[in-house]
Protein backbone atom coordinates (compact mmCIF):
# COMPACT_ATOMS: atom_id res chain seq x y z
CA UNK A 1 0.00 0.00 0.00
CA UNK A 2 1.40 2.85 -0.97
CA UNK A 3 0.72 5.98 1.33
CA UNK A 4 -0.22 9.83 -0.11
CA UNK A 5 -0.37 12.42 1.58
CA UNK A 6 -2.89 15.42 0.18
CA UNK A 7 -3.32 18.53 1.57
CA UNK A 8 -6.71 20.69 1.30
CA UNK A 9 -8.30 24.12 2.15
CA UNK A 10 -11.78 25.11 2.90
CA UNK A 11 -11.47 28.41 1.99
CA UNK A 12 -14.54 29.84 3.53
CA UNK A 13 -15.73 33.84 2.79
CA UNK A 14 -18.19 36.22 4.72
CA UNK A 15 -21.27 34.16 3.61
CA UNK A 16 -19.98 30.86 5.05
CA UNK A 17 -19.34 29.37 1.39
CA UNK A 18 -16.67 27.35 0.92
CA UNK A 19 -14.36 27.37 -2.67
CA UNK A 20 -14.13 24.35 -4.68
CA UNK A 21 -12.27 23.69 -8.01
CA UNK A 22 -12.62 22.13 -11.09
CA UNK A 23 -10.23 19.21 -11.85
CA UNK A 24 -9.37 20.21 -15.50
CA UNK A 25 -9.58 17.63 -18.27
CA UNK A 26 -6.69 15.52 -18.93
CA UNK A 27 -6.53 14.63 -15.08
CA UNK A 28 -7.08 11.73 -13.00
CA UNK A 29 -10.59 12.40 -11.61
CA UNK A 30 -11.35 14.98 -14.38
CA UNK A 31 -14.60 17.43 -13.80
CA UNK A 32 -14.98 16.73 -10.51
CA UNK A 33 -15.13 19.87 -7.92
CA UNK A 34 -12.19 19.58 -5.12
CA UNK A 35 -10.75 21.65 -2.41
CA UNK A 36 -7.66 23.19 -3.30
CA UNK A 37 -4.28 21.93 -2.20
CA UNK A 38 -1.88 19.05 -3.50
CA UNK A 39 0.77 16.98 -2.71
CA UNK A 40 3.88 18.02 -0.39
CA UNK A 41 7.44 18.96 -1.88
CA UNK A 42 10.38 16.77 -0.35
CA UNK A 43 11.03 18.13 3.14
CA UNK A 44 7.80 20.56 2.93
CA UNK A 45 5.71 20.91 5.64
CA UNK A 46 2.10 20.26 5.52
CA UNK A 47 1.08 24.24 6.49
CA UNK A 48 4.05 25.42 3.98
CA UNK A 49 2.55 22.95 0.85
CA UNK A 50 -0.68 24.31 1.87
CA UNK A 51 0.38 27.82 1.61
CA UNK A 52 2.08 27.47 -1.71
CA UNK A 53 -0.72 25.43 -3.24
CA UNK A 54 -2.85 28.27 -2.21
CA UNK A 55 -1.01 30.76 -3.87
CA UNK A 56 0.11 28.57 -7.47
CA UNK A 57 -3.39 27.45 -8.02
CA UNK A 58 -5.29 30.54 -7.00
CA UNK A 59 -3.26 33.27 -6.81
CA UNK A 60 -4.14 34.20 -2.52
CA UNK A 61 -1.34 34.73 0.11
CA UNK A 62 -2.54 32.71 3.21
CA UNK A 63 -0.57 33.22 6.55
CA UNK A 64 0.21 29.49 8.02
CA UNK A 65 -1.44 30.54 11.19
CA UNK A 66 -4.69 31.30 9.97
CA UNK A 67 -4.73 27.43 8.55
CA UNK A 68 -7.36 25.50 11.22
CA UNK A 69 -6.98 21.74 10.91
CA UNK A 70 -10.99 20.59 10.56
CA UNK A 71 -11.49 16.84 9.15
CA UNK A 72 -9.44 14.97 7.26
CA UNK A 73 -9.90 12.30 4.40
CA UNK A 74 -8.95 8.75 4.33
CA UNK A 75 -10.05 7.17 1.24
CA UNK A 76 -8.72 3.54 -0.47
CA UNK A 77 -7.80 4.80 -4.56
CA UNK A 78 -7.23 1.71 -5.96
CA UNK A 79 -3.52 3.00 -6.89
CA UNK A 80 -2.66 4.71 -3.11
CA UNK A 81 -4.17 5.31 -0.40
CA UNK A 82 -5.42 9.12 0.25
CA UNK A 83 -4.70 10.85 3.61
CA UNK A 84 -5.94 14.44 3.32
CA UNK A 85 -5.97 17.02 6.13
CA UNK A 86 -8.85 19.15 5.57
CA UNK A 87 -7.59 22.81 6.97
CA UNK A 88 -10.36 25.61 7.55
CA UNK A 89 -9.07 29.22 6.17
CA UNK A 90 -11.38 32.15 6.70
CA UNK A 91 -8.60 34.94 6.41
CA UNK A 92 -6.28 35.50 2.86
CA UNK A 93 -5.19 38.28 1.14
CA UNK A 94 -6.22 38.57 -2.54
CA UNK A 95 -8.78 37.62 -4.54
CA UNK A 96 -9.02 33.96 -5.48
CA UNK A 97 -8.25 33.07 -9.33
CA UNK A 98 -8.26 30.29 -11.45
CA UNK A 99 -4.88 30.06 -12.15
CA UNK A 100 -4.26 26.66 -13.73
CA UNK A 101 -7.42 26.95 -15.67
CA UNK A 102 -9.58 25.43 -13.25
CA UNK A 103 -13.39 26.47 -12.65
CA UNK A 104 -14.16 27.91 -9.47
CA UNK A 105 -17.14 28.18 -7.35
CA UNK A 106 -18.22 29.27 -4.24
CA UNK A 107 -20.87 26.71 -2.21
CA UNK A 108 -22.64 26.31 0.85
CA UNK A 109 -21.15 23.50 2.80
CA UNK A 110 -25.08 22.16 2.57
CA UNK A 111 -25.04 22.53 -1.22
CA UNK A 112 -22.44 20.48 -2.22
CA UNK A 113 -22.89 17.10 -4.30
CA UNK A 114 -20.99 14.15 -3.06
CA UNK A 115 -21.69 12.58 -6.16
CA UNK A 116 -19.61 15.77 -8.26
CA UNK A 117 -16.19 15.61 -6.10
CA UNK A 118 -13.66 13.16 -5.70
CA UNK A 119 -15.08 9.94 -3.48
CA UNK A 120 -12.26 10.44 -1.01
CA UNK A 121 -14.42 14.00 -0.29
CA UNK A 122 -17.69 12.70 0.32
CA UNK A 123 -16.92 12.39 4.20
CA UNK A 124 -15.91 15.63 4.12
CA UNK A 125 -19.25 17.84 3.54
CA UNK A 126 -20.97 17.02 6.81
CA UNK A 127 -18.39 18.53 9.59
CA UNK A 128 -18.37 21.60 6.83
CA UNK A 129 -22.71 21.45 7.02
CA UNK A 130 -22.13 20.78 10.77
CA UNK A 131 -19.79 24.23 11.00
CA UNK A 132 -21.24 26.26 8.68
CA UNK A 133 -24.46 24.69 7.59
N1 LIG B 1 -6.42 18.92 -3.95
C1 LIG B 1 -7.28 17.93 -3.74
N2 LIG B 1 -6.95 16.66 -4.11
C2 LIG B 1 -7.87 15.71 -3.88
C3 LIG B 1 -9.12 15.99 -3.28
N3 LIG B 1 -9.82 14.83 -3.17
C4 LIG B 1 -9.05 13.84 -3.70
O1 LIG B 1 -9.34 12.65 -3.78
N4 LIG B 1 -7.86 14.38 -4.13
C5 LIG B 1 -6.81 13.60 -4.77
O2 LIG B 1 -5.57 13.92 -4.21
C6 LIG B 1 -4.57 14.00 -5.23
C7 LIG B 1 -4.13 15.45 -5.30
O3 LIG B 1 -3.05 15.55 -6.03
P1 LIG B 1 -2.69 16.87 -6.80
O4 LIG B 1 -3.88 17.73 -7.00
O5 LIG B 1 -1.48 17.43 -6.19
O6 LIG B 1 -2.20 16.24 -8.12
P2 LIG B 1 -2.92 15.94 -9.47
O7 LIG B 1 -3.73 14.69 -9.44
O8 LIG B 1 -3.60 17.17 -9.92
O9 LIG B 1 -1.69 15.59 -10.35
P3 LIG B 1 -0.33 16.32 -10.64
O10 LIG B 1 0.66 15.32 -10.13
O11 LIG B 1 -0.39 16.45 -12.12
O12 LIG B 1 -0.30 17.63 -9.93
C8 LIG B 1 -5.21 13.55 -6.50
O13 LIG B 1 -5.06 12.17 -6.68
C9 LIG B 1 -6.67 13.90 -6.25
O14 LIG B 1 -7.53 13.11 -7.00
C10 LIG B 1 -9.45 17.32 -2.91
O15 LIG B 1 -10.51 17.65 -2.39
N5 LIG B 1 -8.47 18.24 -3.17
Amino acid sequence: MSLLLVVAAALVDAQDRVLIAQRPPGKQLAGLWEFPGGKLDPGERPEEALVRELAEELGVIVDARDLTPLTFASHAYEAFHLLMPLYLCRRWSGEPQSREGQALAWARPGELDAAQMPPADAPLIAPLVALLG
